[in-house]
């Protein structure tokens, strides 16, 4: 199960409410079906002048009328001229109407995944999200540039190849019909099968992203591990999964081909075999016969390119759905908007009232936890692995929402706060703070994008980092690698820091890395954040002892519940819960 469902409506629901979402799509579509309009009415001119041609001007009284068949062949050079021209037009807006409303499309849905919690997120494996964005729109484009524009011009078609078959012959046009009509009942069901099929490509698609993904980014564990068989094999296994899955698919295209050939050749057949009866018996010119022989051309090459183009609309249908899923996905976390109150500068007050959570279907994590925290105090969170420190810090950086209980910051319920004011006061670095493929610069500069150099260097300097810059090989303007892979963990780390201290919020939630790093990073980072937490409320996820000793005050948290709190030397006076961590703490240290 996947956080972001794909939608099981049907295939016309889809694309209804596709539409809806994106207006782009239907913008100037009038025009655009006009001159399809146009282009269609353009095809059958050829037809009729080959039989005015044929029973007005050769076959006239008293001889061939040539200036009759001038006439005709000019009107017919002047219609396909015209076609050609409201074609190429069609085309021109279609490819500009259909690329801005993909573009709008995807950054709806970018930014949409942007909005969605980190609960949402974190229930989507992370390839599957990007193709629901890349591939999946690609999808669509293929079928919005192609297939939408041959079935305006396939349907229009098949209408006036119809009417004008019934005005040379009706006997012959239901002739026609009752050969094709078996066809588009086969066509609907295929549609059916093929909309399944599609779907189970998309699916795969994203699986498939998945895996190469993980593999590419977790490549170092692999390594580390001899992974690489295992891996090699998962990601055989998804390719596999892929390609079985778009081969069935491709086996019921491959069937809707010979079935339109079939009729094709039958309803052909049949015109001639009754055409020539009805003209022996008077009813039908030789003109008016070679005419419908060239309609029923017409009449054919739509309904092969419909079962074409099936294909293609089954493949973005299924993309179209899982798109939609991101955006039919509610944020569970939503910003209250221009509404929402703008909180003042100053160190924040924070309380929890009675706050209680639990994963999406797991047991509760944090149970009625009930706590003030004063401004501009530093505050340690310990407890053992799994007990819910990371959990009170998401809730209380609303990066997901209590199940029951309110969060409150300067006496304002946080689901109150406007989300601007929210992300500029209260930042929370986590362990491993994601560095992006830059310099230095542009990775501290993050948080305040308007930062120049002179305050990025007074940030360092006030952090104490100024001895690590100088010795930096290129400065500011060193790059870090993707994820900061160039810099060591306890770098990464000053990194972090220094770019939430350059952001200056009101309350900075600090998940303390457990990575251990050699003595004299260790003291840069003690000294970096002494100097980031001062004069703004903290909170720490502490794993280090000295931490706690430093903080103002200690929360001791045990299987989801506040057992304890207070200062460092109070709670080791005390026998309980912080005595005993203590003690395992001592104890690490002696060894
Ligand atoms: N995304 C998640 N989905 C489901 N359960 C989760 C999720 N994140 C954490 N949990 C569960 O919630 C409980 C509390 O986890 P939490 O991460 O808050 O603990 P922690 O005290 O921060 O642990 P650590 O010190 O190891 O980081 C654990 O039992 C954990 O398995």
């Amino acid at each position: 199960m996947t956080a972001l469902e794909s939608r099981p409506a049907s295939g016309l629901a889809t694309l209804r409410q596709g539409l809806r979402l994106t207006p782009e799509f239907r913008r100037g579509i009038v025009g655009t079906l006009l001159l399809a309009l146009v282009a269609t009415v353009g095809r059958i001119v050829v037809p009729v002048a080959v039989q005015q041609t044929l029973d007005r001007g050769l076959r006239a009284h008293g001889g061939p009328d040539i200036a009759f068949i001038r006439t005709a062949v000019l009107m017919c050079a002047a219609a396909v001229v015209l076609t050609a021209v409201a074609a190429y037009l069609m085309n021109v807006r279609l490819y500009r109407t259909s690329e801005s409303g993909l573009a709008a499309l995807r950054v709806r849905a970018f930014r949409h995944v942007h909005d969605l919690s980190m609960l949402t997120q974190s229930g989507e494996r992370r390839g599957s999200l990007v193709s629901r964005v890349t591939s999946d729109v690609d999808q669509m484009s293929q079928f919005m540039q192609y297939g939408g524009l041959m079935i305006i011009i396939a349907g229009g078609q098949l209408v006036v190849a119809t009417v004008l078959m019934a005005v040379y012959s009706w006997p012959l046009t239901l002739l026609v019909w009752v050969v094709f009509l078996p066809l588009t009942y086969a066509l609907r069901v295929f549609q059916r099968w093929l909309s399944k099929a599609y779907g189970a490509v998309r699916e795969r698609v994203g699986d498939m992203l998945s895996a190469v993904g993980e593999s590419v980014v977790g490549a170092s564990v692999i390594r580390a591990y001899g992974a690489e068989e295992r891996t090699e094999r998962r990601i055989d296994e998804s390719v596999g999964a892929y390609r079985d899955a778009q081969v069935r698919a491709q086996n019921l295209v491959a069937l809707t081909f010979p079935s339109t050939e079939l009729a094709s050749a039958i309803a052909t057949a049949g015109v001639v075999v009754a055409g020539t009866a009805l003209g022996v018996g008077g009813h039908l010119t030789a003109g008016e016969l070679v005419a419908f022989l060239f309609l029923v051309t017409l009449f054919v090459s739509p309904l092969q390119v419909a079962t074409e183009v099936l294909n293609d609309a089954q493949n973005a249908i299924a993309g179209w759905r899982r798109v939609l899923g991101v955006l039919d996905t509610t944020p569970d976390v939503a910003d209250p908007g221009p509404a929402g109150t703008v909180l003042p500068r100053g160190a924040i007050d924070v309380r929890f009232e009675d706050v209680s959570f639990a994963y999406p279907g797991g047991p509760t994590v944090l149970h009625d936890v009930s706590v003030r925290i004063a401004p501009g105090s530093r505050i340690a969170v310990v407890g053992e692995t799994g007990s819910g420190k990371t959990t009170f810090a998401k809730l209380l950086t609303r990066m997901m929402d209590p199940a029951s209980g309110r969060v409150l910051v300067d006496g304002v319920p946080l689901t109150d706060v406007r989300f601007s004011s929210l992300r500029e006061r209260i930042v929370m670095v986590p362990q491993d703070g994601f560095l992006f493929d830059a310099s230095l610069a542009d990775n501290l500069r993050f948080g305040r994008p308007e930062a120049s150099e002179e305050d990025i260097r007074g940030a360092l300097a006030e952090l104490g980092l100024g001895d690590w810059l100088a010795g930096l090989p290129e400065g500011l303007a060193t790059p870090v690698g993707q994820r900061g892979e160039s810099l060591s963990a306890g770098e990464r780390q000053l990194v972090a820091l220094a770019r939430a201290y350059l952001a200056d919020p009101d309350l900075l939630v600090l998940d303390e890395a457990t990575s251990a790093v050699d003595p004299a990073t260790e003291v840069r980072l003690q000294r970096a954040i002494e100097s980031v937490t001062r004069g703004r409320t903290a909170v720490s996820i502490a794993h280090r002892l000295s931490t706690a000793e430093a903080a103002d005050e200690v929360l001791v948290f045990d299987q989801g519940h506040l057992v304890q709190r207070g200062p460092h030397a109070a709670l080791v006076a005390e026998s309980g819960r912080y005595a005993e961590l203590y003690a395992s703490w001592a104890a690490q240290l002696k060894i």
